[in-house]
């Protein structure tokens, strides 16, 4: 049987993500086709692969640099893993089991790669490849307010043919459901892990994480360290979960294995143990102990066997001399029939009802979308404490104005104005800023994963988010100006009010979507709120209410052409009192002339000079949404600055 010898380079499989579905010329796996069928053996075979990095820019011991032409990282490791099976894969830090698994996986992004993959025998390419495994990352990043119902739906629209009916959707995640024992939890909400008395414990989110990558049954399971943070009786728990997947669906399931129980080490059936980037052994678990035993490494009887392996083949006390021994003892060992004989005979055709998924399968974009856009409504809804103290915070600073504001005619009142309607503004900017900061944080974990693993696309998350955002931003924004605008004395008019409300709730979507720049750049909700007050004061200090635009140096005066504060600040005021609105005073505060200081709006609005360019309101609020509109691009590009970090901080 001939095998096709494949390479990589890091920039063609970076840019098809995992489960993307794109094709790439540079792989040819070596595979058979697709099923959905559960009784059909899987043999995934490789063979000779081999992984490297040129010019790796190596750290010597006493902190210099040099370029090393090219860095080996796997030398020709071959194996094979069988379905209905549980397969680990074990070796020291640094072994090569991460490099491995990743190649295998599809996930290789950084590296140069060279070898054969083999599924039951025939050829695949990486996009088909990808439509019969599934990856399960360590980390179980959910939205804690969702259910697994929700996640598992979501997930199933998105990634199961668009022609599939709802209920065969449906059936599918009942199925995961149940295979993963989750029924009881399916509709509680997953909560903070280790955090919330009720919602998910840990190992139901890590059965969870299970259950999502099922859903599109794959015939090979990859699963990164599936017990690591967890004690060793929860460990049990996740690992009997997963041998019943291996064992019930005859899965390949394929598991990287960090310092198991004893308990844990026997649940597997197979083992392929690395080290120096090469395979130390490949074969029967219980095999393992005798094999080091013959190579004159007994086993004491109390230890735990997975621990004398990775101590026996660690090569890290710089004794690789050692180690390449008992490698080189392996491989010579002919009689050895656990060791791998190359590329075998085709084991069984795959039948062609599961094959992969055409691109006219695919969720379209505005499926996608309208997925997303449910989604995060749903988050809204659900996070009824975030909801909550929204709606709390517009009454009740509405209440507290409507209580101190009593707006008259008099020189006062005249004043009080320009007060109220900067505070209106000013308050809309900084509340929805803060709500979006909180919001984005807790999601963001969430959102890379999900755009790393091909769900949706960033600009898709991102349209999802502003659209989802928009009727609750309009919402507070009514519920506070319904109370301001009645109890203060401001014009009486459902024009003049529905122009409060539309200005308030621009300057909020602003506000919101500012929020969303800060938590993209910075990561974290403190550096954000803290930067916040940086961001809006020139706005707020160039509106023309607490410093005059005269009183400002020169050099800064310009600031004032992109205060969105002063845009909103003079639409609202140009709203109450252009053309109406007479003042009066007493005779204490008469000007020589007999006049008043301010007599009418428009000289109100004049000694604000709020009557500059641009004139009248409209223009205002068209600037009001490039505002807007120019937020947004910025947010995507601080969604891209996070996307690409993660993807770098993952190479490091
Ligand atoms: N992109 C890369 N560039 C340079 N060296 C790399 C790269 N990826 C991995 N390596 C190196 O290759 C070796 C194997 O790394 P790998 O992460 O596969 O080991 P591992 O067995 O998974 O270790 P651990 O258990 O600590 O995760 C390590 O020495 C690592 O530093």
């Amino acid at each position: 049987m001939s095998s096709t010898s494949y390479t990589s380079s890091s920039a063609d499989s970076a840019a098809s993500g995992p489960a993307s579905g794109s094709e790439s010329d540079s792989y040819t796996f070596v595979t058979a086709g697709s099923s959905n069928e559960n009784d059909e053996e899987i043999v995934l075979e490789f063979n000779n692969i081999k992984v490297w990095v040129e010019n790796f820019k190596a750290t010597k011991a006493d902190g210099s640099t040099e370029v090393i032409k090219r860095r080996d990282i796997l030398r020709g490791v071959s194996g094979k893993v069988e379905s209905g099976q549980m397969t680990m894969l074990m070796g020291a830090s640094g072994a090569g089991k991460t490099t491995l698994f990743n190649v295998l996986a599809g996930r290789a992004h950084t590296v140069e790669s060279s070898g054969s993959i083999l599924v039951n025998g025939k050829h695949f390419g990486l996009a088909e490849f990808q439509e019969i495994s599934a990856y399960v990352t360590q980390d179980a990043t959910f939205l804690n307010s969702m259910t697994p119902d929700d996640i598992l739906g979501f997930r199933a629209n998105m990634l199961l043919p668009y022609s599939m009916s709802a209920e065969e959707k449906q059936a599918r995640v009942d199925d995961v459901i149940e295979l993963l024992g989750l029924e009881e939890v399916r509709n509680v909400r997953l909560g903070e892990p280790g955090v919330s008395a009720r919602g998910l414990n840990f190992v139901q989110r890590k059965k969870l994480n299970v259950a999502a990558a099922l859903l599109v049954k794959p015939r090979i399971l990859f699963v990164d360290e599936p017990t690591t943070g967890l004690d060793a009786a929860m460990a049990k728990s996740v690992m009997l979960s997963l041998q019943r997947v291996a064992n019930s669906r005859k899965l390949v399931v394929f598991c990287t294995i960090h310092q198991p129980s004893v308990f844990v080490y026997n649940l597997f059936d197979q083992a392929l143990i690395m080290a120096l980037g090469q395979i130390a052994y490949s074969g029967s678990v219980d095999n393992i102990v005798p094999h080091l035993d013959k190579l004159g490494y007994e086993c004491d009887e109390f230890k735990n066997p997975a621990d004398h392996v990775i101590q026996v083949l660690d090569s890290r006390d710089g004794d690789e001399k050692r180690v390449q021994k008992l490698i080189d003892a392996y491989h010579a060992d002919a009689s050895s029939s656990s060791s791998y004989a190359g590329p075998s005979e085709v084991v069984a055709e795959i039948n062609d009802d599961g094959a992969p998924m055409t691109r006219s399968d695919r969720i379209p974009w505005y499926g996608r979308m309208y997925q997303l856009t449910k989604r995060a409504l749903k988050v809204t809804l659900y996070n009824d404490k975030a909801l909550k103290a929204s709606v709390g915070q517009a009454i009740v600073f509405g209440i507290l104005i409507g209580i101190i504001y009593s707006l008259d005619n008099s020189q006062a009142g005249a004043t009080d104005r320009v007060g109220l309607l900067f505070l209106t503004t000013t308050n809309a900017i900084f509340l929805s800023l803060q709500g979006s900061v909180f919001v984005l944080i807790a999601e963001r974990a969430v959102f890379l994963r999900e755009v790393a693993d091909g769900i949706y696309s960033m600009p898709a998350y991102l349209v999802s988010k502003v659209a989802s955002d928009l009727p609750f931003q309009v919402l507070y924004q009514l519920l506070f100006s319904v109370i301001v605008y009645f109890t203060t004395g401001l014009q009486q008019s459902l024009g003049r009010f529905l122009i409060f409300v539309l200005v308030q709730s621009l300057v909020a979507l602003v506000g919101s979507n500012l929020g969303l720049v800060l938590s993209a750049f910075t990561g974290d909700a403190a550096t954000s709120t803290a930067l916040a007050p940086v961001i809006i004061a020139p706005s707020m200090m160039t509106a023309g209410v607490l410093i005059s635009t005269e009183a400002i140096p020169v050099f800064l005066r310009w600031l004032k052409h992109v205060s969105i504060l002063r845009y909103a600040f003079t639409a609202l005021l140009l709203n109450e009192a252009e053309d109406a609105l007479v003042f009066h005073c007493t005779p204490e505060l008469q000007l020589p002339n007999g006049l008043c200081p301010i007599n009418t709006g428009n000289e109100l609005i004049a000694q604000r000079n709020a009557n500059q360019e641009p004139t009248g309101i409209w223009s205002r609020v068209f600037i009001l949404v490039g505002f807007y509109v120019f937020t947004v691009f910025v947010a995507y590009l601080g969604l891209l600055f996070s996307v690409r970090n993660q993807r770098k901080t993952k190479r490091s």
